[in-house]
């Protein structure tokens, strides 16, 4: 995935929170009992909704994406030893291309996958998200931040 996106959506700790937590209160009712991270971006997230929703049956799988790969395949570099079933909650960050989710989805297919972004293209892989976001926008996400001087309007060429 590059960078070169036209827009951006920048996202701060605290609407990454309030988003979160948003989801936490539609999967209240849902009964979950185990949460499984997709690493590395689904691991904030996770923590989050395993507080909201007193989960504490937590696990992870760990993915790195061959972004150059003839493929386009995706990388388990550590399997989960979490049970596939129709109370485990599939945690990730942002629904993109969909290519993440697919993966996770055949290796769970009971399970309950949730994001707090998603792009038209990999929405209809989740089963449910927060906001959307336009596919030509790349999502900036509080922890590839840091707060850095701003030039005034004024100074600006
Ligand atoms: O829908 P897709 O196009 O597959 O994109 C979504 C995935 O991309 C990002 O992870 P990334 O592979 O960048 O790794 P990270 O979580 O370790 O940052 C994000 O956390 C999702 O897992
Ligand atoms: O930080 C990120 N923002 C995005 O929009 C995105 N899409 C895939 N992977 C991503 N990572
Ligand atoms: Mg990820």
């Amino acid at each position: 995935m590059s960078l070169s996106k036209n827009k951006q959506f920048y996202v701060s700790w605290e609407a990454f929170h309030r988003a979160t937590k948003e989801l936490a209160h539609q999967l209240l009712e849902g009964g979950y009992t185990g949460i499984l991270a997709v690493s590395r971006g689904g691991l904030v997230p996770a923590a989050i909704l395993a507080r909201e929703l007193n989960i504490r049956l937590v696990d992870s799988i760990c993915v790195a994406s061959y972004e150059y790969n003839q493929q386009g395949s995706l990388q388990v570099l550590k399997q989960a030893s979490i049970e596939d079933s129709e109370k485990l909650l599939v945690v990730d960050d942002l629904v993109d291309t969909g290519e993440t989710a697919k993966v996770l989805r055949s290796l769970f297919p009971k399970a309950y996958f949730v994001t707090i972004y998603a792009k038209p293209q990999g929405k209809p892989l989740v089963d449910k998200y927060i906001t959307d976001i336009e596919q030509d926008t790349w999502i900036q996400l509080p922890w590839d931040m840091e707060l850095a001087y701003s030039q005034p309007l004024a100074e600006k060429g």
